[in-house]
C-alpha cells in the first residue's frame, strides 16, 4: 500500500515518515509537507493520512475531489460544521477519523466508561498534558473522554495543562470524597500516534466508502 501524508512537516508527519521508510508493507506515495505544498499534491498513492490542522483538512478535502481515496483523519479541533463537511465526504470514500490513534486509548476509554457507570455518585474530572504550543482548549482525546463521561445534568470538569514538548498525557480521575480513583494514559512518544495510524491505514485499505472510527477497529 502507498500512502500519501498530508502535514508531513509536522511533528507526528515525521514520525509517520520515519515509520512508513521502516514498514514492510508501506512504501511512501507522496509527502505533502504542508499548506504550501498542497496546490502541487499528485496524490501518488493509495490511501491519503491527514495530521495538519482543521483548515488543513478542508482544503485537502477540496483537493481530493474527484478522487476516491481514502482517507484517515488524525486532525483534530473541527467545529460543527467542518465535522459535517467530512459526514458528508464520507459517502463518496472511506473515512477513518480518530482523537487519538495510541493503540491503547481505546481500551483506556472503555476502562474509564466502565468505572463511571459502576460509581455514578463519582465526580469525574478528565485531564490533559500536552506541548506548550498546543492551542489552551480541550484536546479532542478530551473533548472525547467528556462525551463519553458525560450524564445528563452531569458533564465532567476538565484541566488543561501546557508543558515543554509534551506528546499527551491524559488523565480520568473519579472522586468519591473519602476516595479517587486515577486512570493515567502516558504517551512517551508521538511515535504511538504515527503507529496508530498505520494500523487505521491498513485496516481501512480496502473498505467501503463510510464514516469510521478506531473503535471499529477492535
Ligand atoms: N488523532 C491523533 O492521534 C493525534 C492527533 N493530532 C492532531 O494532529 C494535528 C497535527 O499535529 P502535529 O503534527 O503535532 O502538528 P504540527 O503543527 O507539528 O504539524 C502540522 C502540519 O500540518 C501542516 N499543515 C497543512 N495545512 C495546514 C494548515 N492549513 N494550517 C496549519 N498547518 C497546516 C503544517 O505545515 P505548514 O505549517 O508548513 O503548513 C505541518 O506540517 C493536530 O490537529 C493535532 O491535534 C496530533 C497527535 C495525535
Ligand atoms: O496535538 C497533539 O499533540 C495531540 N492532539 C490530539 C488531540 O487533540 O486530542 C491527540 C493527541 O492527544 C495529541
Amino acid at each position: 500500500m502507498r500512502i500519501v501524508v498530508h502535514g508531513a512537516n509536522g511533528k507526528v508527519g515525521q514520525e509517520l515518515l520515519a515509520q512508513i521508510d521502516e514498514a514492510p508493507d508501506i512504501a511512501l506515495g507522496e509527502a505533502i509537507g504542508g499548506r504550501s505544498d498542497l496546490p502541487s499534491a499528485r496524490f501518488a498513492g493509495d490511501l491519503v493520512v491527514d495530521f495538519s490542522a482543521p483548515t488543513g483538512t478542508l482544503a485537502l478535502l477540496e483537493s481530493l475531489r474527484g478522487t476516491e481515496l481514502p482517507l484517515v483523519i488524525g486532525t483534530t479541533g473541527f467545529d460543527d460544521s467542518v465535522r459535517a463537511q467530512i459526514e458528508a465526504e464520507a459517502q463518496r470514500r472511506p473515512i477513518l477519523i480518530a482523537a487519538n490513534f495510541t493503540l491503547g486509548f481505546e481500551p483506556f476509554r472503555h476502562a474509564a466508561i466502565q468505572l463511571a457507570r459502576a460509581l455514578p455518585q463519582a465526580r469525574i474530572i478528565v485531564g490533559e498534558v500536552y506541548k506548550a504550543d498546543k492551542k489552551p482548549a480541550a484536546s479532542g482525546t478530551t473533548q472525547q473522554l467528556v462525551a463519553d463521561l458525560s450524564t445528563p445534568g452531569h458533564t465532567p470538569d476538565t484541566e488543561i495543562g501546557r508543558v515543554g514538548d509534551t506528546p499527551g498525557i491524559n488523565t480520568v480521575t473519579l472522586d468519591l470524597g473519602v476516595c479517587r480513583i486515577d486512570l493515567t494514559m502516558t504517551v512517551r512518544s508521538r511515535a504511538a500516534y504515527a503507529a496508530g495510524a498505520l494500523a487505521a491505514a491498513r485496516w481501512l485499505h480496502g473498505r467501503p466508502p463510510g464514516l469510521y472510527s478506531n473503535s471499529d477497529m477492535f
